[in-house]
């Protein structure tokens, strides 16, 4: 991997906050993940927060169609939300319905105090501030997901029971998604800060709002293993 498959926004942002970044993707709860030995009850406890963190997570999204300016911006937001509530969220519900958990009782989990900080966060942060903010609080999740499911793809065990969830992460439906969503993300960056956004004096506050978002999915994980 190059690191500039999700475009140059998202490396910059990356490499800005490199320790939390690396704390969030190689964490002891992807390494479960990996080879095995995660604790079906951590992973079940993580996969039920994770539902009723996509449906927050999706409202967020959402407000990307109300802040975009251009018709390609408008489209890769639907496009998120719809990967997210008809594609990423059937393995939710398929994990579960074979565990004998139904989808009423996913729609209507108690949220653990990491998720509610997580998901208001970055509602908030669309809601306060303007396209790039949402973006910048966004974009963690998504690209977090997208190396791990890569480099798992390639480490994990044969026989880890967690092949599944590996799988949509690593597949190509999710992948080609972040592929676009960097280069709209580039895209949307250069139309609204110029052609090195990294020098404007909004860059600090973007980097930041990435960075917070980057540890709060860590702690998405610590959340997890509590149940280990
Ligand atoms: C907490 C979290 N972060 C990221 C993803 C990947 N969309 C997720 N499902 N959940």
């Amino acid at each position: 991997m190059s690191g500039l498959e999700h475009g140059r926004t998202v490396a910059l942002l990356r490499d800005g906050c490199a320790d939390d970044w690396r704390s969030y993707t190689h964490h002891p709860f992807v390494d479960g993940l990996r080879d095995g030995t995660l604790p079906r009850a951590a992973f079940l406890h993580y996969l039920i927060q994770d539902y009723v963190f996509l449906v927050h997570f999706s409202r967020a999204w959402s407000l990307g169609v109300v802040k975009a300016e251009t018709l390609e911006e408008m489209k890769v937001c639907a496009g998120s939300v719809n990967g997210f509530v008809n594609h990423e969220m059937a393995l939710h519900i398929e994990t579960c319905a074979a565990e004998g958990i139904d989808e009423v009782t996913l729609f209507n989990a108690v949220e653990e105090f990491e998720n509610i900080a997580y998901t208001r966060y970055v509602m908030d942060a669309g809601l306060q501030g303007d396209f790039l903010d949402l973006l910048a609080s966004l974009a963690p999740c998504c690209f977090g997901y997208a190396e791990i499911g890569t480099r798992l793809g390639v480490e994990a065990a044969p026989d880890t029971p967690y092949r599944a969830w590996i799988d949509t992460y690593n597949g190509s439906e999710y992948q080609t998604a972040m592929t676009r969503l960097g280069q709209m993300i580039d895209g949307a960056m250069t139309r609204r800060l110029g052609p090195a956004p990294e020098t404007s004096p909004r860059w600090s506050q973007l980097q930041k709002r990435f960075t917070t978002a980057t540890q709060l999915e860590a702690a998405f994980w610590g959340m997890g293993l509590r149940k280990a």
